[in-house]
């Protein structure tokens, strides 16, 4: 038994989802079907779930929010009319969302989910529909009638382990079920999204739960590449790799597969394979426990912008007790995470997401380092990136760091950080926002400017 997952892309029009029908149709272990919200249709497009966020925050702010609602019912509409479905499909949807816009607003978060929500729900209703009208025996299932209990973070959610027992039984379900992504039901019952482009969790968590020999999530590119293929021209396609070179490409910067979504597969051993919706016939990558990486020991590079650092020096900080708890402290009390602390003898430097910032909080995090840690000085930048080489064999290839930082300098960029992984599969290089595209393009040319294929 198959679980299959398919992207905003490749449900953001009745074309794509007749692609889909056709992919279900052609292999009947396919049995579970996890659909997002329709995403971008063309470059410029804008995805359901944010035109879904825009209705909840006219709603929010008391504005007239029509036109807002209006831009989502059209994009159903279009899709259902031109499947050849019934108009009453489009008029439900539009009243689910006056239902929805009309609850509870005291709890923002709470409240913007349920609408966020909505764009995958409605739309597995409306697939489900189109492939019974095609004579395919399926059904919608709810999350919460499957038990998809998830812990009490809107926005965050994350499965609860009594949520793998429930969804079992989906196994026992006698056609194609058909499974809105992106979200899940607190113990309470309420409904509670997990992060932006969570939809590939749910296929995950499904996969995991139901012990499917295969997790196939379709995405609109023929495979994972080395590097993103919308900065560097043609990468060099990855065909075999591993849960953790995935889940830290992933999670910095290649946007095609969610890294929350590899550890559901990788407990239960299920394989995961990232196929195209518009190629089916292409092989896809598959992400496994272990591959040979004799001959490739860098799998992919990945680049994304959007870090601060928070620097502090102080003389003799190696020789004071707990320096680095309070430092970090101060960041936990102002719901801060961070990402990477370098540090020398006298000076540490703490890297963060800048999304987590403000100047109200800076200036907190600025006044209490001067009066609680009694600091030198303390100074916050921000507009960095992080460049981070991932492959299993770099830990034992001499020479590596070498040939990444020429090529670096090559580029005319400087590095501001450098730290090797403890998971000892990557290796992370801090530079200035600007200098990403010739960075990532010339790390890229360094280091498979001579290979044809990844991984096997
Ligand atoms: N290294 C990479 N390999 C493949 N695709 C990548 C990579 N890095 C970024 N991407 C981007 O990820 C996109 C697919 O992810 P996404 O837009 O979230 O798809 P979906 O709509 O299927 O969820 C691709 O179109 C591609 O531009
Ligand atoms: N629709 C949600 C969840 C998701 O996974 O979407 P996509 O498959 O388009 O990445 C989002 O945009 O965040």
């Amino acid at each position: 038994m198959k679980v299959c997952k398919f992207g905003g892309t490749s449900v953001a029009s009745a074309t794509q989802i007749k692609k889909v029908a056709a992919i279900i149709k052609e292999d009947a272990t396919r049995k579970i079907v996890v659909v997002s919200a329709p995403g971008k249709r063309f470059d410029d497009d804008i995805k359901v779930t944010d035109l879904l966020i825009s209705l909840a925050e006219a709603s929010l702010s008391g504005k007239d929010a029509e036109e807002e609602l209006q831009a989502v019912v059209e994009r159903y509409a279009d899709i259902a009319a031109e499947l050849g479905l019934d108009h009453e499909i489009a008029q439900v949807i539009e009243q689910d969302l006056r239902d929805r816009i009309s609850q509870d607003k005291e709890n923002r978060d709470l409240f913007i989910d349920q609408l966020k929500a909505s764009g995958e729900d409605n739309n597995a209703k409306l697939i489900a529909a189109y492939f019974s009208s095609i004579g395919l025996e399926a059904e919608y299932v709810n999350p919460k009638d499957a038990g998809l209990i998830v812990s009490d973070e809107p926005g965050r959610a994350r499965a609860l382990p009594e949520a793998y027992e429930n969804l079992r039984n989906l196994r026992d379900r006698k056609g194609i079920v058909v499974f809105p992504g992106f979200f899940g039901y607190s113990k309470d019952g309420v409904m509670m999204t997990f992060a932006r482009g969570g939809s590939d969790i749910t296929g995950s968590i499904l996969a995991a739960a139901i012990g499917a020999e295969l997790y196939e999530n379709f995405t609109d590119v023929d495979s994972v590449f080395a590097a993103n293929p919308k900065i560097v021209d043609q990468p060099v396609e990855i065909k075999r790799m591993t849960y953790r070179e995935m889940r830290e490409l992933s999670y910095a910067g290649f946007s095609v597969f969610h890294d929350e979504a590899l550890m559901p597969a990788f407990q239960h051993s299920v394989p995961v394979c990232i196929k195209n919706t518009n190629n089916p016939s292409a092989e896809g990558t598959m992400i496994v426990a272990e591959r040979e990486y004799s001959n490739s020991p860098v799998i992919g590079i990945a680049a994304d912008g959007g870090f601060s650092t928070i620097y502090v020096s102080k003389y003799l900080m190696n020789r004071e007790l707990g320096f680095g708890r309070r430092l970090l402290q101060i960041l936990e009390e102002e719901e801060i995470s961070y990402e990477h602390t370098p540090s020398g003898i006298d000076d540490l430097s703490v890297i963060v997401r800048s999304h987590q910032l403000s100047p109200e909080k800076e200036e907190r995090i600025i006044q209490k380092c001067r009066e609680d840690l009694k600091v030198d000085d303390v100074h916050i930048e921000h507009h960095f990136a992080m460049v981070v080489l991932v492959g299993e064999g770099m830990n034992n290839t001499k020479g590596l760091t070498a040939r990444a930082t020429t090529a670096i300098s090559q580029a005319g960029a400087n590095i501001e950080m450098i730290n090797q992984g403890s998971s000892e599969v990557s290796l992370v290089f801090g530079i200035k926002e600007e200098d990403t595209t010739n960075v990532l393009r010339a790390l890229y040319k360094e280091f498979f400017s001579t290979t044809a294929v990844l991984g096997v």
